[in-house]
């Protein structure tokens, strides 16, 4: 009997069907319900795209008001949840903060378990909701501030910045990171998506599905890339200094951050509209010289490797130049990222299959313990 072909890390490996995002490589497009990502991004809030990804369709302004007034009902954290996180070490990663306020916000639901339909697009709303805050929490005690208040006199991404960085900065700085959020949204079968599916389909609750997601978002080789972005374009120092890190970096065999993808070999479809609005936000934040290490080492590494940047490299320096921390942007990622999840957990729950592959066995050949 031939052995079985493993699919290490399950790359091309096709497990379900879903029908919230299409992700085509070959034709460069990336659509949410049948709406191209960019269109999206051009003509919608992210509020409206947060309930496109839940309900399948646009709202209608009606329904788009109905959601909002839930969701600013919803922004502000119990305040034994904000003293437990203000209690965490000041060391702590902002991920592993938004991890715990989710696993805390679930033990403190007493729907946790209530796996129906409407109970889960409720707590989908709810975390959408609270997310920004918590966010913006970390992000202020870095600077060590103290939470704000959150506003219900301002769309979700105005509030957003407004919590975390203490003013809404002008509608141009807005309008780019709507953008981010609705790019970031959703990507099908990603790592920590399907780490949500895989949660589900144990029948587990949401927020242990959310919880596991951000643990896999976290890691440098998915959402931690942004991050680690900002910290390469810190050890290159200047443009014409970019050639030289990559060849070093190459030769010790480290991986690039923001370049590459499991599924795009041509180009990440999300990229060019980042880039546009990072591009927009360095004309306002004095952020020529970051730009210029981005194209210097974005051409250098299509020279070495022949790769593209994917949506993490230009969504690093945006979020830099904003006025964001660097171990904050992936925590951004979630916050947007949350609506795919969630979107997909009900999707998962509603065809229902037991998550479980099959391995081939390689450790040591059945042997007795060979005590009397
Ligand atoms: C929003 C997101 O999550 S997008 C992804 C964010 N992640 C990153 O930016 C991390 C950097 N990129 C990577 O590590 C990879 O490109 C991944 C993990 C994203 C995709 O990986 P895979 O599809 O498994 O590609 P794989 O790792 O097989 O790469 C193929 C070849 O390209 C190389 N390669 C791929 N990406 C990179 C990179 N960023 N830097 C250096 N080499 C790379 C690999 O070393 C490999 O070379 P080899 O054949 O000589 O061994
Ligand atoms: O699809 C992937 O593997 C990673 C990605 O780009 C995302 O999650 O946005």
């Amino acid at each position: 009997m031939s052995a079985p072909a493993i699919h290490k890390g399950l790359a091309g490996v096709v497990v379900d069907t879903t029908a919230v995002s299409m992700v085509n490589p070959d034709t460069n497009s990336l659509t949410y319900r049948g709406y191209p990502v960019q269109d999206l991004a051009a003509h919608c809030g992210f509020e409206e795209v947060a309930y496109l990804l839940w309900h399948g369709e646009l709202p209608t302004p009606d329904q788009l008001a109905e959601q909002n007034a839930v969701e600013r009902a919803h922004r502000a954290l119990p305040h034994d949840l904000v003293l437990t996180l203000l209690a965490l070490p000041e060391s702590a990663h902002p991920m592993d903060t938004l991890r715990t306020a989710v696993s805390i916000l679930g033990a403190n639901d007493p729907d946790e378990d209530d796996n129906s339909p409407a109970a889960n697009q409720a707590k989908a709303l709810r975390l959408f909701a609270a997310l920004p805050t918590v966010v913006a929490l970390t992000q202020r005690r870095r600077r060590g501030l103290l939470p704000l208040t959150p506003r219900d006199d301002l769309g979700y991404a105005e509030n957003f910045l407004y919590l975390a960085l203490g003013s809404v900065p002008e509608p141009a700085i807005v309008r780019a990171f709507e953008t981010s959020l609705v790019l970031y949204a959703e990507h099908s079968f990603n790592a920590s998506t399907f780490t949500s599916r895989v949660v589900t389909s144990t029948l587990s609750d949401l927020y242990s599905a959310v919880t596991a997601a951000i643990g896999a978002l976290k890691g440098p080789l998915h959402g931690g890339a942004n991050e680690a972005v900002m910290e390469t374009f810190e050890e290159i120092g200047s443009a014409d200094n970019a050639g030289k890190w990559l060849k070093t970096a190459l030769a010790e065999k480290r991986k690039i951050m923001g370049f590459g993808h499991r599924v795009y070999k041509k180009g990440d479809s999300r990229v060019p509209t980042m880039r546009q609005a990072l591009q927009v936000v360095a004309e306002l934040r004095d952020g020529h010289r970051l730009l210029e290490r981005y194209e210097a080492l974005a051409r250098a590494m299509y020279a070495e490797k022949g790769l593209h940047p994917n949506l993490d490299y230009p969504a690093g320096p945006a979020y830099h130049l904003m006025g964001f921390d660097t171990p904050v942007f992936t925590p951004i990622f979630v916050a947007a990222r949350i609506t795919g999840w969630t979107a997909h957990i009900t999707e998962q729950l509603a065809s229902n299959s037991l998550i479980r592959p099959s391995s081939t066995y390689s450790g040591q050949a059945q042997r007795a313990v060979g005590r009397a």
